[in-house]
């Protein structure tokens, strides 16, 4: 039952008439009255009896311009209504025709008449809530007392406000709320008065993040990047990273098989636009006309899907993977976990030829030759809720995926409806199972419950992708197929190869569409106990709706390969990107741009209680509009959220101002009361009073004065040691325990490669590194110039003490407020022109005509070959 419209006018409804005339004691014990049974009695209202007669309702039944004869209405002489009594009490039937007209007909009685003014006045106060929020309309007073007085006037049962219950067959059970569902209306307008409530949901944190959004946004100047040079060819190799492996310290393979949640992020930005972008000789032709629109698509979902696709020019360089020797025994997990993978050969490519009907899956690391009848045998797994995009990565099906093999797996290529009717029942099963699971799995962590993240899920759309042409493409391939699978896909190019899985460019048979797939093979992670790793990615995945981070369209298991199907980035990653720019650094305005996407990309993770751990150009990839893509969650953290409300320096003229802003909250849903002070582009609706002591405000003190929400993990604790040697922060390192903080540390260490081409705390080894980032003192380069406002960010967020280090204790829009970004504007950067990129060598994908050659080919069709490489 949609219980906002209701609950919220009534409220004020009741409070309109608070200042009425007799009916204050009808409305504030109606409210009282569905709880108590005492109370129930002197609510009892009989029109026979004058007792609680007043002249409003004379005056109501008097509008209502009920044409019936006295005779019809039994009117008496002395002008009492019996028979009006009589009516009211008649016994109503659901479902009987209404009249079209108030007392027109025979058969209509007042009650009903009654209840059409309530029902159509509670519709329409809904939709005049949603174009204006005055709270002071009067027609929500005018609906309010009309549904308290015909409340008190049915009420005989001690029943009464806005919901009737029958009652002794004298009664029709009536609702003066639409049933959700039924007034997308109401329930929008429902939704944007929840919020006012912050939990710790998913929903409050989506809300908290639209809140940190809206607030920042102090200026409509838009930033327009400038790439300083249009392009240079590549000169040099890749300078390799040096990861230490998340290291889970209980990892139990009951913990594996029940991680599955999913969390809706409901974060719906209101403005999506992308401009076009030249990737390598072919202008990718992005969405036109977009910019500054409201809810549009995402800019990465049309061009991606023509036939053509620039080719990145290199690999992403391969991370180098190494263990630090500790004397922790924690440290030995990654010892052993790493050795396994050492073991193997990392440059092995080899692709084995197989019988036809037989998928044979060389691992390059371990060699070890999967042998898999050639069938997908209907063991994928869709998990797309093929009736809405965006449902299609939520399944709880995720959890046989890697837990189990076929065993678990759902058989068969179902109907559509029954895959979707099991999706949702696993769901279910796996929401309750997960977040037991995932902290057991993450013992090590202080605050690392998955409630906050999961509790309130919704497996609801993805607002921001939802126009997406591969969401259609997706949907209908389940629809013809029932379950998506491998086969389902052409494998077109290895995109790259991590420490989990191998990474194709893929194109969705029958469409133009291309994806990135992750194919993880599940007894490799197995036996390198990294199934945890790979699950904490999954779950990050599936609950990701954000510009700046990648989608996942669907997920599947074939042939104990468990697949991420996700959005494709063409552009390579940053690390490429740099060595492409003149001395293999960024202009500060490049730099900034790409931060400042990267940090709203943390403010969302975070509020989603993710904390990343893994940041590095090298994660950050480039979308073909230009703007960035940060993934690889496999070794971030998941944590508790509990968002906090801090009232920072809000004076009394600030509060008021707060209040005021209350009142007049903008149209727009996904500005959240009270902190959407900015015009969130369209019009306010203030009162004159209210006008006019705004337009003495000035908008950005007023702003800065607002209460502050953090929504982010400022407290969590984690004791793994993860990340990249000199990317590393030190409260890491020296294993004191970590939070959200460290992504802040490599926030910093972040901007200072991009600016200055190198990290700041690089030593000759890994030891060295280490060393340098707990010991040395930051230093910054002659050259290049940097601003000082570079600088003295880089210096606030690479602090060694984490309690101290800017963004520890207000989250992101602590970040925000540096001068360094001074000017951005934070809620339309998706719409700021990206910085210029680089040529790209060109990289066609076939298109449909040269398909059937197939010499870029790996086909991966049922009963072919499937050839492709694992790790
Ligand atoms: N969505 C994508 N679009 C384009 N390329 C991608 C995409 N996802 C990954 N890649 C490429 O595939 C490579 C491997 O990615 P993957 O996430 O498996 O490993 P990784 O980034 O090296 O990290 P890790 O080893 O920690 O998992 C990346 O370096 C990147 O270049």
């Amino acid at each position: 039952m949609g219980s906002f419209s209701g609950a919220c006018e009534i409220v004020e409804a009741r409070e309109d008439l608070s200042r009425g005339k007799g009916v204050v004691g009808i409305c504030q014990s109606n409210s009282r009255c569905k709880t108590s049974e005492k109370n129930k009695k002197p609510l009892v209202l009989n029109l026979g009896y004058k007792d609680y007669i007043d002249d409003d309702i004379n005056k109501l039944f008097e509008s209502f311009a009920l044409k019936s004869s006295s005779r019809d209405l039994g009117m008496s002489q002395d002008g009492t209504s019996h028979k009006l009594k009589n009516t009211l009490k008649k016994p109503m039937t659901m479902g009987v025709p209404r009249s079209p007209r108030v007392g027109t007909s025979e058969a209509a009685n007042l009650k009903q008449a009654l209840r059409d003014l309530c029902i159509s006045k509670a519709s329409e106060v809904a939709a005049m809530k949603r174009l204006s929020k005055s709270t002071a309309s009067p027609r929500i007073s005018e609906v309010g007392r009309i549904q308290t007085l015909y409340s008190s006037v049915v009420d005989e049962t001690g029943h009464s406000g806005p919901y009737i219950a029958e009652s002794k067959g004298h009664r029709k059970e009536i609702s003066l709320v639409p049933e959700k569902g039924k007034s997308p209306l109401l329930d929008k307008t429902s939704q944007s008065h929840q919020t006012t409530q912050i939990t710790s949901s998913s929903q409050a944190i989506n809300s908290a993040w639209e809140i940190a959004v809206a607030t920042t946004q102090l200026d409509s100047g838009t930033s327009s990047m400038q790439s300083d040079s249009a392009c240079s060819s590549s000169k040099t190799g890749f300078q390799s990273r040096h990861v230490v492996p998340v290291q889970p310290e209980k990892q139990t393979s009951a913990s594996y098989q029940s991680l599955y949640n999913a969390s809706e992020s409901k974060l719906e930005l209101p403005v999506h636009a992308s401009s076009p972008k030249k990737l390598g000789n072919k202008v990718v032709v992005s969405n036109t006309g977009r910019k500054g629109r409201l809810q549009t698509a995402s800019s990465s979902s049309t061009s991606v899907s023509g036939t053509k696709v620039n080719k990145q020019p290199h690999h992403s360089p391969h991370t180098v993977k190494m263990v630090i020797k500790n004397k922790n025994p924690s440290k030995k997990k990654v010892k052993e976990e790493d050795s396994g993978s050492a073991s193997c050969d990392p440059t092995s490519n080899e692709v084995s030829k197989s019988v036809p009907g037989t998928a044979r899956l060389i691992c390059e690391r371990c060699r070890c030759a999967l042998e898999n009848t050639g069938e997908e045998k209907n063991k994928e797994i869709m998990t797309a809720d093929s009736t809405s995009p965006g449902n299609g990565v939520n399944s709880g099906s995720n959890k046989p995926d890697l837990a189990s093999t076929s065993g678990t797996i759902n058989k068969g290529c179902k109907a559509v409806a029954k895959v979707v009717k099991n999706t949702k029942l696993k769901e279910q099963l796996e929401f309750s199972q997960s977040s037991k699971s995932s902290q057991g799995e993450y013992s090590s962590s202080t605050s690392t419950s998955d409630e906050s993240n999961m509790s309130g899920s919704s497996f609801g759309s993805r607002p921001h992708m939802s126009k997406d042409v591969r969401w259609e493409a997706i949907r209908r391939a389940q629809m013809q197929h029932g379950a998506l699978g491998l086969r389902h896909f052409n494998l077109l190019k290895k995109l790259g190869c991590g420490d989990i899985g191998t990474v194709y460019l893929a194109e969705l048979i029958g469409t133009s569409c291309l994806f990135a797939i992750k194919v993880m093979d599940i007894e490799f992670l197995a036996r390198r106990k990294k199934i945890p790793r790979a699950q904490t990615e999954k779950e990050i995945l599936r609950m990701l709706d954000h510009p700046f981070l990648p989608t996942l369209y669907v997920q599947f298991t074939s042939d104990n390969l468990s697949c991420l199907v996700m959005e494709y980035c063409p552009g390579g990653d940053l690390h490429v990107l740099r060595q492409k720019q003149p001395d293999r650094c960024f202009s500060e305005l490049a730099a900034r741009f790409y931060v400042a996407e990267v940090l709203l990309a943390l403010e969302y993770l975070h509020m989603l209680g993710v904390v990343y751990r893994d940041l590095k150009p090298e994660n950050i990839l480039v979308r073909e509009d230009g703007h960035i893509m940060l993934t690889d969650f496999d070794l971030s953290l998941r944590c508790a959220v509990s968002p906090t409300l801090l009232k920072s320096s809000c004076d009394v003229e600030s509060t008021k101002i707060s209040r005021l802003s209350a009142q007049s909250s903008c149209i727009e849903p996904f500005c959240i009361e009270p902190s959407c002070q900015v015009t969130c582009f369209s019009p306010r609706f203030l009162p004159a009073s209210a006008k006019a002591r705004k337009l003495k405000v000035d908008p950005v003190a007023q702003v800065r004065s607002l209460p502050q929400l953090v929504a982010e993990p400022t407290d969590a604790r984690s004791n793994s040691f993860v990340g990249t040697h000199e990317y590393l922060a030190p409260e890491i390192i020296k294993e004191e325990g970590h939070g959200a903080a460290v992504d802040w540390w490599t926030f910093g260490v972040f901007l200072y490669e991009l600016l200055y081409g190198r990290t700041p705390f690089k030593g000759s080894n890994n030891e060295e590194t280490l060393a340098n980032v707990v010991l040395q003192s930051l230093r910054f380069p002659d050259d290049p110039f940097v601003s000082f406002e570079a600088m003295d960010l880089i210096r606030g967020l690479l602090v060694k003490e984490p309690e101290n280090r800017l963004g520890s204790q207000r989250g992101a829009a602590e970040i925000k407020k540096h001068p360094f970004f001074e000017g951005l504007n934070w809620a339309l950067i998706r719409c700021a022109t990206p910085p210029e990129l680089p040529e790209f060598c060109d990289f066609e994908v076939l298109d449909t005509a040269s398909q059937g050659k197939g010499a870029k080919y790996l086909e991966c069709n049922v009963g072919e070959h499937v050839e492709f490489e694992l790790f």
